[in-house]
């Protein structure tokens, strides 16, 4: 006995086609914030979890399914083979090896390749028209290694790069400025972490390019001080790693901002680490490098014909030269 007499022609089943799913690789410190943030905010009408952790997946699957009754229904599933992620129209990865203290980071990339290895390709035969959206790190390293390991197309494989860098970068120039976070567009770019590329001539504040914003408010403005912004967007990284073992909000909302603008066919442009090949004099090579990329349903439509100074070029350059020559060790 049903709870509701059907209405004729009506069917329960939705059709397959309409449903959006999405996979997260990887039920650790990210890929849980990123699942949260993607079912608070309705994204998916599926999310399927993946870890090699049996309890903690089924824990997590348990935990989150608990919460329903506040939630827009969302089917949330498990599985430590890839048996539920068939069909996924976009797959995140957070999968990946903790850094072990004072393991050299090319240590850390190579037990992160052994672990592509075994979990890209499956998801690939899984779900082939899927989007893979790389969070692990050294994630342009890493995206680089998915593309090459799905065989997929470069717009349907992208690393989410400087995302947190920028949205770091956009609350610390908020903050500094009085203003909110949603209105000032400022983009890094490059190489996620350490040696990110800050765009200054991109900042603009409502609108405003923020150079002429600071003269007009008589804010003294000093090089230095986007300079130091830039600079904190970096140490607050370690900060937040020195105080709580870990990151997960900001990365969790950063990525399911990718998420929407994918799933929801926003063509909204966000700094992605995508294949820089032919961008801004990058001709050598493979590099994925975090640009400002236009993204919609079917991955990266387009990279924004930013202008650059001869410096910020330079840099972007450098860093290409730097993720080939880490490349060229994996043997891929
Ligand atoms: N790109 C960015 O801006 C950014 C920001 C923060 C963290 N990260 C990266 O995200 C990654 C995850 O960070 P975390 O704090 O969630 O780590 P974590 O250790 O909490 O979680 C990693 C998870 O991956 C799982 N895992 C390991 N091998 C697996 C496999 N073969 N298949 C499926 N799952 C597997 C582990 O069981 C664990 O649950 C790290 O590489 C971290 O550096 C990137
Ligand atoms: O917010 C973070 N936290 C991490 C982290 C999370 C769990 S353990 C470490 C972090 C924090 C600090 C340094 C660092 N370095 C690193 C470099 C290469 C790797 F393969 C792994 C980690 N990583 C991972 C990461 O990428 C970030 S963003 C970040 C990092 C460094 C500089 C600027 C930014 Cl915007």
């Amino acid at each position: 006995q049903s709870f509701f007499k059907p209405i004729q022609g009506a069917s329960p089943q939705s059709p397959t086609s309409q449903i959006t799913k999405i996979t997260v690789v990887g039920v650790g410190n990210v890929g849980m914030a990123i699942a949260q943030t993607i079912l608070t905010q309705g994204i998916a009408d599926e999310i399927a979890l993946v870890d090699v952790n049996v309890d903690k997946l089924r824990g997590e699957m348990l935990d989150l399914q608990h919460a329903a009754a506040f939630l827009p229904r969302t089917k949330i599933s498990a599985s430590i083979d890839y048996s539920n992620t068939t069909g996924s129209d976009l797959v995140i990865v957070t999968a990946g090896a903790r850094q072990i203290t004072g393991e050299s980071r090319l240590n850390l990339l190579q037990r992160n390749l052994a672990l592509f290895s075994k979990v890209i390709p499956p998801l690939a035969a899984k779900s082939p028209d899927t989007i893979f959206l790389i969070v692990s790190n050294p994630v342009d390293v890493l995206t680089y290694v998915a593309w090459k390991l799905s065989g997929f197309p470069s717009n349907r494989v992208m690393g989410s790069g400087t995302n947190l860098d920028s949205s770091r970068f956009r609350f610390l120039i908020a903050d500094h400025l009085d203003l909110n976070a949603q209105d000032v567009q400022a983009y890094i770019v490059g190489e996620h972490g350490d040696s990110s590329v800050a765009l200054w001539s991109s900042i603009s504040v409502g609108g405003v390019p923020i150079l002429s914003f600071l003269e007009r408010q008589q804010i003294a403005y000093e090089k230095q001080t986007l300079e130091k912004i830039h600079k904190k967007v970096v140490e607050s990284a370690y900060e937040v790693i020195s105080l709580k073992g870990y990151t997960s909000w900001a990365i969790g909302y950063s990525v399911a901002s990718l998420a929407r603008t994918i799933l929801r066919d926003q063509r909204s442009i966000h700094p992605v680490s995508v294949l820089a090949k032919g961008f801004h004099g990058i001709d050598g090579g493979e590099p994925f490098l975090s640009l400002p990329a236009q993204l919609g349903r079917n991955g990266v439509l387009g990279v924004t014909n930013v202008n650059l100074t001869e410096e910020e070029a330079t840099q972007l350059r450098v860093s290409a030269r730097t993720i080939l020559e880490v490349q060229a060790q994996l043997g891929i």
